[in-house]
C-alpha cells in the first residue's frame, strides 16, 4: 500500500477535528477526499505530508511514517497547495529548473525536463514570463507543475483547479488520469467540484465533522442513495417528464408499448452531487 492510515485521530486545543479516520490507496489510485468545509481535508493531508503532528493513530505514507520522514522520503512525493503567492519576480522556467534540481539526486529519472513539463501543463507560451504577470489559472498551473516536476510516486492536490477554464480543466484531467494510469503515480485529491471527482477518482471519501461517512467508487455512491431518476420523452407533440426511482423497466414498458413514437427520450439519472448532499446531509440532520 502506498497510503496507509488507521485509526487517526487530530485534536487542536480540547477540539476533536479527526475521529478515527482509516483508509488505504495502493499505487496508481486516484483517491478524492470530498466534504465540507472544515471537515478535516486539509488537516488529513497535513498529517500526511508531515506538516502536522497528529494526535493519534498509525500513519504509513510510502512505507514511512511522515512524522519522522527524511529528504529522501520528501523526494518521493508532490505537494500542490491551496494556494501560494511566492517567487512573483522568476520566470517561469527558471523557476521550474530550480525547484527541478532538489530532486536530481533522488534518481535517473529525476527531474521531469522542464520543457516537457510545461507542455504537460499547458505553459509553454509561458516559459519566459515573470511569475507575478501570469493570470490565475496560469498561476495554478504553475503551481501544479512545482507538484509535479520531481516525478513523485504520490501527489497531493489540494483543490488543484480553481481558476482553471474548461479547457485547461479537461487537459488538467487528462494530465491527471494519465499520471495515475501510465505511471502508476498514486493522487490524493481534494476538490469541491464534484464532477471532477466523478470524473478522477477510482475511489472518493466523504469527510464530514472529521468522520468518514462514506466511501466507494463515484457509482457506488450515486447507487447508494435513493433519489427518482428524471425521465423526459416526447410522444408527437406532446412532452413528458416522470420522477422514477428506477428507470429501466419504466423505459422498457414504454418502447414496448410505443415504439418509435418515443422521441428526445432523456434519463437523468442522480449525480455524485446528489449522493453527496444526501450523505452529508444525512450526517448532520
Ligand atoms: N491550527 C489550527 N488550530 C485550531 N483549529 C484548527 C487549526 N487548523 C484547522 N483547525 C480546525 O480544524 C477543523 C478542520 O479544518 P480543515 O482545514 O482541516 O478543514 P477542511 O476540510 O480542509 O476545510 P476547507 O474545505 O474549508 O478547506 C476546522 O474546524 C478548523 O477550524
Amino acid at each position: 500500500m502506498v497510503l496507509t492510515v488507521e485509526g487517526l485521530r487530530m485534536r487542536y486545543g480540547d477540539t476533536d477535528v479527526l475521529h478515527e479516520v482509516s483508509f488505504q490507496a495502493r499505487a496508481g489510485e486516484v483517491l478524492a477526499l470530498l466534504g465540507p468545509n472544515g471537515a478535516g481535508k486539509s488537516t488529513t493531508i497535513e498529517i500526511l505530508e508531515g506538516f502536522r503532528l497528529r494526535s493519534a493513530g498509525r500513519v504509513e505514507v510510502l512505507g514511512v511514517d511522515p512524522a519522522g520522514a527524511d529528504e529522501r522520503w520528501r523526494a518521493r512525493i508532490g505537494i500542490v497547495l491551496q494556494s501560494w503567492r511566492d517567487h512573483g519576480n522568476w520566470r517561469v522556467r527558471e523557476l521550474l529548473e530550480h525547484q527541478g534540481a532538489y530532486y536530481a539526486p533522488y534518481g535517473a529519472d529525476r527531474p521531469w525536463p522542464v520543457d516537457d513539463l510545461l507542455a504537460a501543463v499547458g505553459l509553454t507560451a509561458s516559459a519566459r514570463q515573470k511569475v507575478r504577470t501570469l493570470s490565475g489559472g496560469q498561476r495554478r498551473r504553475l503551481d501544479v507543475a512545482i507538484g509535479l516536476v520531481g516525478r513523485p510516486e504520490l501527489l497531493f492536490l489540494d483543490e488543484p483547479t480553481t481558476g482553471f477554464d474548461p479547457a485547461a480543466r479537461r487537459e488538467f484531467h487528462d494530465l491527471i488520469a494519465g499520471l495515475a494510469a501510465d505511471q502508476q503515480t498514486t493522487i490524493l485529491l481534494t476538490t469541491h467540484d464534484l464532477p471532477e471527482a466523478a470524473r478522477l477518482a477510482d475511489r472518493i471519501l466523504i469527510l464530514t465533522a472529521g468522520r468518514i461517512v462514506a466511501t466507494g467508487t463515484p457509482t457506488d455512491l450515486t447507487t447508494s442513495i435513493t433519489a427518482p431518476h428524471d425521465v423526459r420523452y416526447t410522444l408527437g407533440v406532446q412532452q413528458f417528464q416522470h420522477q422514477i426511482l428506477d428507470s429501466t423497466p419504466f423505459v422498457q414498458a414504454l418502447f414496448a408499448q410505443h415504439g418509435d413514437a418515443v422521441q428526445n427520450l432523456e434519463v437523468h439519472r442522480p449525480t455524485l452531487e446528489d449522493a453527496y448532499l444526501a450523505l452529508v446531509n444525512g450526517v448532520q440532520s
